[in-house]
């Protein structure tokens, strides 16, 4: 978008200690448990969740001629980690902005908690509990990090006319939304910026901000939009380590993300979405072997290992070559082949062990 300022070049230097100050590089990544048991019968397209927190039905946008999204059912399981994929243009951005009020669609309906959001507009949605994170616009730089994190507090007083006229009320309110954002901003290791405009953070650190300027609002639903893009290796660990923190502390995460071996690591459920369809779901190992997510999409996105990045598996295990010669075969068997190898050999849980 070309209001999205640019994420600088993080120096290499820069970013090491930074990494450093986020999340001790020398410290094994601690395994944490997949949230499993989230579905009723078979992993399909639309399948129902023992307890989902979104519930989507006939979600269609058109732009001009163009189906962006057709959702015939779609259920978001609670209390896990959910990663929407597809290649470029499948419709995810457009599902996330109509999910959360920041666009209506020709027809469908969808319930958040067991309530109805249908035609319910951003800011309400997101006073339900429901927040996603935004990039950090032109704007959004101008002011400090401190500032941005208030602007994601919700229900404040000033909103409310007669509250807005007695300054004591909301002074004494200013105060508690500011301990909140120093509070969060300590926890991402951002409290030392809280007086520097928001433009001045790297990559990594904007997308600390943005998690944690949604955190603000004390959610039940976070929604990333692809959490890991511009964002330095060195920091990853210490990211990946955040969003899996929210899952612990009780919160659901629904992520948009190219990333699949990020994707791999946290996810606890994968949706894969193509021209607008949802055209696969299940767990991340079944999913990876899926042949028309490989057809679809994986084949050409296995070019970077977190694993390697972070630490849980070295160059040799996550053995490149065969991301080469996945991504540049252009012949459609040999590519769901390699895939699927590739996949089997990245995605199979007993190659867990690997990471450790
Ligand atoms: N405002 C719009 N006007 C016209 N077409 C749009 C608009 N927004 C999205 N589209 C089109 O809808 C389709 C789905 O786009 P969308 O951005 O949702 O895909 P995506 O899966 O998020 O892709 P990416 O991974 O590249 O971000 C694309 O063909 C896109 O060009």
């Amino acid at each position: 978008m070309s209001s999205e300022i640019p994420a600088p070049t993080e120096p290499t230097t820069d970013a090491a200690a930074e990494a450093a100050d986020q999340h001790d590089p020398t410290a094994a990544p601690v395994e944490r448990p997949k949230t499993t048991g989230l579905h009723v019968g078979d992993a399909k397209p639309g399948v129902a969740k023992v307890d989902p927190i979104i519930v989507a039905d006939g979600v269609r946008r058109t732009f001009g001629g163009l189906t962006a999204v057709d959702v015939e059912h779609l259920e978001i399981p609670r209390g896990a980690i959910t990663a929407l994929i597809g290649p470029n243009g499948a419709g995810k951005t457009t599902l996330f902005n109509l999910l959360t009020g920041f666009d209506k669609p020709n027809e469908g309906t969808w319930t958040f908690d067991g309530k109805s959001l249908s035609g319910v507009p951003a800011f309400k949605v997101a006073r339900l509990g429901q927040v996603r994170t935004f990039q950090l616009t032109k704007a959004l730089g101008l002011l400090t990090v401190l500032e941005n994190m208030k602007l994601g507090a919700t229900g404040q007083r000033g909103e409310r006319f007669w509250s807005s006229l007695i300054p004591a009320l909301w002074r004494k309110q200013d105060a508690k939304i500011e301990a909140r954002a120093m509070g969060l901003l300590a926890k991402f290791k951002l409290d030392a910026k809280a007086p520097d405009f928001a433009a001045s953070l790297s990559g990594g650190q904007r997308k600390l901000l943005e998690m944690a300027r949604a955190l603000m609002s004390e959610p039940k639903l976070v929604m990333l939009d692809e959490p890991m893009a511009g964002v330095n290796p060195a920091l990853t660990q210490s990211l990946l380590d955040h969003i899996l923190d929210l899952k612990d502390e009780g919160m659901t995460v629904l992520f948009v993300e190219h990333d699949m071996h990020m994707v791999r690591h946290i996810a606890d459920w994968v949706i894969v979405m193509a021209e607008g369809k949802v055209v696969a779901e299940g767990d991340p190992y079944s999913v990876m072997r899926d042949p028309a997510v490989i057809d679809a999409y994986l084949g050409a996105h296995q070019e970077l290992d977190l694993g390697v990045v972070t630490g849980r598996v070295t160059a040799e295990e996550a053995d490149p070559t065969t991301d080469a010669a996945a991504s540049t075969s252009v012949d459609a068997d040999e590519l769901a082949s390699a895939g699927t190898a590739e996949a089997e050999a990245e995605f199979a849980p007993d190659t867990e062990e690997k990471k450790k």
